[in-house]
């Protein structure tokens, strides 16, 4: 993972956000490298989730920045940070049960995506190559967030983030698609907030613990693991 103080693709400065009159997020800033992943940790509420969304352009901020490979994208809309590499994976992503897997996946295939890409999103999770004649209906939990990820993966992001991608996911399972994030960390930004905190901490090489939605505590991986003030920041 290269040095996210010098070089990072994602840099979020002061960010204030939330719904209406109520702010959800207070002066937060954060780093992202051009590769790796950073785990988003904190208890329910946190903010974690409408970080994510603010990153995507579905909140817009009060202030803060939000500059990508340099430029400012604080203004940018949705569909323009979809363009220019934010890549989206919400916690209640979009699977419509009575289309197919393929064409579940194919909404995620913009102008961008060529045969050769869909190719690689099949050869990557083998299980959906498997079933992309049956509807999504048939398909499991953890097929579900790997359809998800795929037609994320689609967009071509450079920068890929993930609302809790184990969640509904059957144990067994889990550690399948750890391991296929730890492969999308080493050729992309990957943004991981995460409930399960041991995965995210062993997935990612850097976290930040937000609380009240602000950084409270971030560093490497195993010195956050470590931190005594993690378990009071994650308490419920
Ligand atoms: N659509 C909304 N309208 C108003 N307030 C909201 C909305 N969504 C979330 N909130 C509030 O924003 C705060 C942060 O929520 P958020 O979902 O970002 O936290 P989180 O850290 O992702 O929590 P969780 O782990 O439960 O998903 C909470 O107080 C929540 O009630």
């Amino acid at each position: 993972m290269s040095d996210p103080m010098t070089s990072p693709l994602l840099e979020v400065a002061d960010l204030e956000a939330g719904y209406g009159r109520s702010q959800v997020l207070f002066g937060l800033s954060l780093r992202v490298p051009p590769t790796g992943a950073v785990a988003i940790l904190g208890r329910n509420g946190a903010g974690k989730t409408t970080l994510l969304k603010t990153l995507a352009g579905e909140i817009r901020p009060s202030s803060g920045t939000l500059r990508l490979a340099g430029e400012d994208v604080t203004a940018a809309p949705a569909e323009r940070r979809a363009r220019l590499g934010i890549g989206h994976v919400p916690q209640e992503h979009a699977i419509f049960a009575r289309m197919s897997v393929r064409e579940n996946l194919m909404l995620g295939a913009g102008p961008r995506a060529d045969r050769q890409a869909i190719e690689e999103v099949l050869e990557f999770f083998p299980k959906l190559g498997a079933r992309l004649g049956q509807t999504a209906a048939t398909l499991s939990g953890g097929e579900r967030k790997m359809l998800a990820i795929g037609r994320a993966l689609l967009g071509k992001p450079r920068v890929l983030m993930l609302d809790e991608p184990t969640e509904g996911v059957w144990i067994g399972v889990i550690d399948e698609i750890a391991e296929r994030l730890v492969d999308l960390s080493r050729r992309m930004s990957v943004i991981l907030v995460e409930q399960h905190v041991e995965l995210a901490l062993t997935v990612a090489q850097a976290a930040y613990v937000i609380d009240r939605g602000t950084v409270a505590l971030s560093g490497p991986a195993d010195r956050v693991r470590n931190d005594p003030a993690l378990l009071r920041l994650l308490a419920p």
